[in-house]
């Protein structure tokens, strides 16, 4: 059974996060995913949703087979209990494949370490960034209380 893992912030889904799990579950049988703690997000604008409910989005995604909310401190944590095969990073994650294969020796963690593919745009006005949802809300509802 090969273990797959993946991660991220997963605030309000959009499909770039479901092809990013989908092609991670191709890599193995298995597939776990992460959910990264809002106290950790520090390198773009903190979750709108709690990590509880980001989870519980995740979970129901018919490619996960279990989701895990992230440790609050050290990340390679979860993977050390989680032991997986393969690490699956998404297509544009700022964390370093070669760093984190150099951590994942260090602690004696036999995982090899991947990238998936960015989704290609199947459909006109697709918006698949978080951010860029957040953007369009703000543009088109902002100070609009009424709807
Ligand atoms: C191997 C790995 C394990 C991770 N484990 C955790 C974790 O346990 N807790 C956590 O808060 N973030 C964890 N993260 C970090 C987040 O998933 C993520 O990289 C970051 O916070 C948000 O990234 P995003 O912009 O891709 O959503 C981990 C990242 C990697 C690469
Ligand atoms: N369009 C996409 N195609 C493929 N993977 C994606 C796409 N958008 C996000 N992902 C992947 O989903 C995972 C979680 O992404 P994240 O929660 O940072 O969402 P995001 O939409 O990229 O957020 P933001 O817009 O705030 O940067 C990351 O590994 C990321 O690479």
């Amino acid at each position: 059974m090969t273990r797959v893992l993946a991660q991220g912030t997963f605030d309000l889904l959009h499909p770039g996060h479901v092809h990013y799990l989908e092609d991670a579950a191709t890599y193995g049988e298995e597939l776990h995913v992460i959910v990264a703690r809002a106290a950790n997000v520090t390198h773009k604008r903190p979750p709108i949703l709690s990590d509880e409910q980001r989870r519980e989005m995740v979970d129901a995604l018919a490619a996960v087979d279990t989701t895990h909310l992230g440790h609050e401190s050290d990340i390679f944590v979860p993977v050390e209990r989680l032991d997986p095969d393969v690490i699956v990073l998404g297509y544009d994650q700022h964390h370093d494949r070669e760093a984190i294969a150099e951590q994942l020796a260090g602690r004696g963690i036999d995982c090899r370490v991947e990238r998936a593919s960015p989704r290609e745009q199947q459909y006109a006005d697709e918006v698949l960034s978080t951010g860029a949802i957040i953007d369009r809300i703000l543009a088109e509802r902002g100070g609009d209380v009424d709807r």
